[in-house]
């Protein structure tokens, strides 16, 4: 027997879509660089064995896939990736695919396609969100590459992708680095999200002086409602999770220290470059950065003393809490969105912006009720439209910035931190901001560097009357 596709990498997410795909009846050969792993995996796969050629080495690996051999690599992002195409490529024959399924800088992507153009391989990027669960009975799909090599490979990635109600979560979304760019916004939004929602819990703790097991009933609630994803769902149950050994809540024994492993920075460094702020996926990246100052906040604690509860709790402001996290989530997925528009018309992706919502309805990190709001609102705008400015969005952010504004100025005068809460309500007050206050900004450059300015009477480059600076 020749398997129809192959996987290297039986990780946590390699060895959960193996799974996957074998249980959707596709024969397929699977590598891991330590061999160990590769038999234990066979061995635990039980019924799904008779479609699984576990392999040994990558030169039997490659000889038990029937060409033209459409290979997904499953491992480490970064050097892992080329070490690993090295390997491959005298061993494989033209037209085989290498799909890269890892979370890759999509810079990367792009770098492996053009190296491997005019060799007779296929590059794919694609981007899988889901975790290990997603990965095991669905994951959402981002793909990037030539659509012809996508195309031969779309059964497979259909047949594995998770469904909202009957649709694919898998799609086809530009060449060479289209899917992980999509993939590494996805994050992107996914860390604003997760620390909004954080911060949401820290004035709860912190300022409220709840309970985890109090907050717990609070977030389900509120995944009952505009809030509804998965994000809401497991902060509730990891609330209401009891620690095995000390039978308190767990989250009071995790370390308040969050780890990253590159996506998030890239969404906001790709942001900066092409110069579409997103400032609550910055915010929540840099609150990642200085949760890792574990010391050094310790210390400071110290000097500058320690917050004590001091808000009233009340039905009334747990609900302003309910609103201000919808409003931040507004704020960001407008802000992931816009980066995505910016980098499509930069990279000439072509992305399509309702698709993109559409898969990320089930399967991925982020999935909730809103992108169905979102996938509908982008069917009838233009790409470039910030989400902030269509009608449905303008509608629910008019009735939630008010609690927003509420709870961001109550966290400030208690000294609680919500950084991503803030810079949401920022950005969206400079956003809605018909004249703003860069003409100082202007005057001040041309003031010092003869920058000149553009005035609002006519047009044209003009200097103030500075006259010789003083200094
Ligand atoms: N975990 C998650 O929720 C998600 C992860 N991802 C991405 O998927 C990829 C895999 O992640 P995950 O399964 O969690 O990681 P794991 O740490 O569970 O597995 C890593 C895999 O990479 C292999 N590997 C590492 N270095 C090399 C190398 N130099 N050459 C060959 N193989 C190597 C490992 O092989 P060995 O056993 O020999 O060490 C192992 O199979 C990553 O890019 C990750 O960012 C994407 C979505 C979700
Ligand atoms: O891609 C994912 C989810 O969508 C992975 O879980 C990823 O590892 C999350 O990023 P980080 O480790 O930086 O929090």
């Amino acid at each position: 027997m020749q398997a129809e596709i192959g996987l290297i990498g039986l990780g946590t997410m390699g060895a959960n879509l193996a799974l996957n795909i074998a249980e959707k009846g596709h024969d397929i050969a699977v590598f891991n660089r330590t061999t160990a792993k590769t038999g234990t995996f066979f061995e635990t796969a039980g019924d799904l064995r008779e479609k699984i050629l576990p392999c040994t080495t990558i030169e039997e690996f490659v000889q038990a896939i029937r060409p033209p051999r459409p290979i997904i690599l499953m491992i480490m992002a970064g050097d892992p990736v080329d070490e690993q195409i090295d390997i491959l490529r005298p061993l494989l024959s033209r037209e085989d695919i290498i799909i890269d399924a890892g979370n890759a800088n999509f810079r990367d992507t792009i770098r492996r396609t053009l190296t491997l153009e005019g060799t007779g391989l296929q590059f794919i990027g694609m981007g899988v969100s889901g975790g290990e669960v997603g990965a095991r009975h669905g994951p959402s799909i981002m793909v990037g590459g030539a659509e012809a090599s996508y195309k031969r490979v779309e059964p497979v990635l259909l047949d594995i992708a998770a469904q909202y109600e009957g649709d694919p979560c898998c799609a086809w979304l530009g060449e060479n680095g289209a899917g992980h760019f999509v993939k590494t916004i996805h994050n992107g939004i996914e860390y604003a999200d997760m620390q909004m929602i954080a911060e949401i819990y820290g004035i709860m703790r912190d300022g409220l002086g709840m309970s985890a097991k109090q907050m717990a009933p609070v977030f389900a609630k509120w995944n009952q409602g505009r809030l509804d994803s998965y994000l809401v769902d497991i902060t509730a149950r990891v609330l209401d999770t009891e620690d095995a050994e000390t039978g308190q809540p767990i989250v009071d024994i995790i370390l308040d220290r969050a780890g990253q492993k590159g996506t998030g920075r890239w969404s906001a460094i790709e942001s900066q470059q092409i110069g579409v702020p997103a400032t609550a996926i910055e915010a929540a990246v840099a609150a990642r950065s200085l949760s890792a100052l574990k010391a050094e906040r310790e210390a400071a604690e110290q000097a500058y003393g320690r917050t004590s509860p001091s808000v009233e709790r009340s039905d009334a402001f747990l609900r302003e809490l309910e609103l201000a996290l919808l409003a931040g989530k507004i704020a960001a997925y407008a802000q992931g969105f816009a980066v995505m528009s910016g980098a499509s018309q930069d990279y000439r992706w072509n992305l399509p912006l309702p698709e993109i919502a559409r898969i990320w309805r089930a399967g991925c990190i982020i999935r909730s009720q809103f992108l169905t709001t979102i996938a509908t609102a982008y069917d009838g705008a233009s790409a470039e439209t910030n989400l902030l400015m269509v009608p449905a969005f303008v509608e629910m952010m008019q009735e939630t910035q008010g609690a927003l504004r509420k709870v961001v100025a109550r966290a400030a005068t208690a000294g609680l931190p919500v950084p991503a809460l803030s810079s949401a309500l920022s950005y969206f007050d400079m956003y809605r901001q018909g004249r703003g206050t860069a003409n100082l900004i202007q005057g001040q450059r041309d003031f010092f560097g003869a920058h000149s300015f553009e005035r609002i009477d006519k047009p044209g480059a003009h200097h103030g009357p500075w006259g010789i600076t003083q200094l």
